[in-house]
């Protein structure tokens, strides 16, 4: 089990790391967390319309509705449980809703997961509204490259450099300890924190060494730690954490020896682009590396997938596929990656197999 750091003052901020607010505190100096990121109107509006864009018909399937609408029409009254000043309060009870039991890389459970692209916060988000004002407030998180050309009018949200994904995990979801797949996604990863609480644990699995990528500043921190994800709170990890650190969500774990988690949670992840990938499409769903795996294997793979321009979306249509019968519960989630890679491979055809297309995708 991790020892837990002492908070202490975010070190100097360096030429490296983008400049977050100075009440930042956090157990390692790669790692900014900003625990009242968000006010409660702007952490329920985020909510709102991310939950709305989860369940929007373009994203989910004809059995997610179906099961959604049932529950609905079973519970008239409900009107977001016996607390709804509670921060969980709009989320429906777990079993109205259709979860992945396993993601395709294998890292996470019992979760719904989506990319977010130009447009599809609708119209309540175009510039003025509150909505435009608290993401253009998570955008800020990552704000663009100083080289990067000034943003067309309108502004793209999110904006053209960064990619958004929403993940919103059940009350029993989990994320395992994993690192961002890097040929995917660039150095910064921020993470908003919706809902319930959860805690997060960060493992260094590799040396970060003196390469220059890494300033020495940075390097310095310990080897294990947990940070509390509060609805509202915002963290951002940058070099070394990002590579040489695993992280993990926990379902639950006790925190100031209170129990933390086993509540829904929905995080807006943030994650720069692979520099020179800027013309590439990003993948559906993130993917991530999971420890013990054959990490080079599916780095490859995930290579030649993104020179393809095969999305993680076809990937996991096609590992739809590949299942005859679909897998239980159980097998899914255990799924080993390197059988996923082999069925994948094997899969002759990408178009006849599209059963389950979550996310209308723009031409
Ligand atoms: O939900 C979070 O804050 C972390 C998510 C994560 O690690 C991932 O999507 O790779
Ligand atoms: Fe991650």
């Amino acid at each position: 089990m991790g020892t837990r750091a002492p908070l202490r003052p975010l070190n100097a901020l360096t030429k490296h790391c983008r400049c977050y607010s100075a009440r930042a505190t956090s157990p390692h100096p790669a790692l900014v967390t900003l625990p009242s990121f968000l006010s409660a109107s702007e952490h329920d509006l985020l909510l709102e319309h991310s939950l709305r864009l989860l369940d929007s018909p373009a994203r989910t399937t004809a059995a997610a509705r179906k099961k959604r609408r049932e529950w609905v029409k079973a519970h008239p009254g409900w009107d977001g449980g016996a607390a709804p000043a509670a921060r969980t309060a709009r989320f429906l009870p777990d079993e109205a809703t259709l979860w992945e039991e396993g993601h395709f890389d294998g890292v996470i459970k019992l979760y719904r997961e989506m990319l977010v692209r130009d447009g599809q916060w609708g119209d309540e988000a175009r510039e003025g509204t509150p909505l435009a004002a608290a993401l253009d407030k998570v955008y800020s998180l990552l704000p663009p490259p100083s080289s990067s050309p000034p943003s067309p009018s309108p502004r793209p949200s999110p904006p053209s450099h960064l990619i958004l994904h929403l993940l919103h995990l059940s009350s029993r979801g989990s994320i395992a300890p994993h690192v961002d797949n890097l040929d995917a996604f660039g150095r910064t990863i921020a993470g908003v924190s919706l809902g319930g609480e959860r805690v997060m644990r960060f493992k260094r699995v590799s040396d970060p060494g003196n390469g220059d990528d890494v300033d020495p500043a940075m390097r310095d921190g310990p080897s294990e730690f947990e940070v509390l994800l509060e609805p509202g709170s915002a963290y951002v990890q940058s070099e070394p954490l990002r590579t040489h650190y695993t992280h993990e969500v926990l379902e639950t774990a006790t925190w100031d020896g209170r129990q933390v988690g086993g509540t829904q949670r929905l995080s807006l992840m943030l994650r720069d682009r692979v520099p020179g990938d800027g013309q590439k499409p990003p993948l559906a769903a993130a993917p991530r590396v999971a420890r013990g795996e054959d990490s080079e294997r599916f780095r490859k793979q995930f290579s030649s997938f993104l020179e393809d321009d095969i999305s993680s979306e076809d990937i996991e249509d096609m590992y739809r596929c590949v299942q005859e019968p679909p897998p239980s519960p159980s097998s899914s989630s255990s799924y080993p990656l390197h059988e996923l890679v082999d069925a994948v491979t094997a899969s002759s055809s990408l178009s006849s197999c599209r059963p389950t297309v979550m996310e209308a995708r723009p031409n």
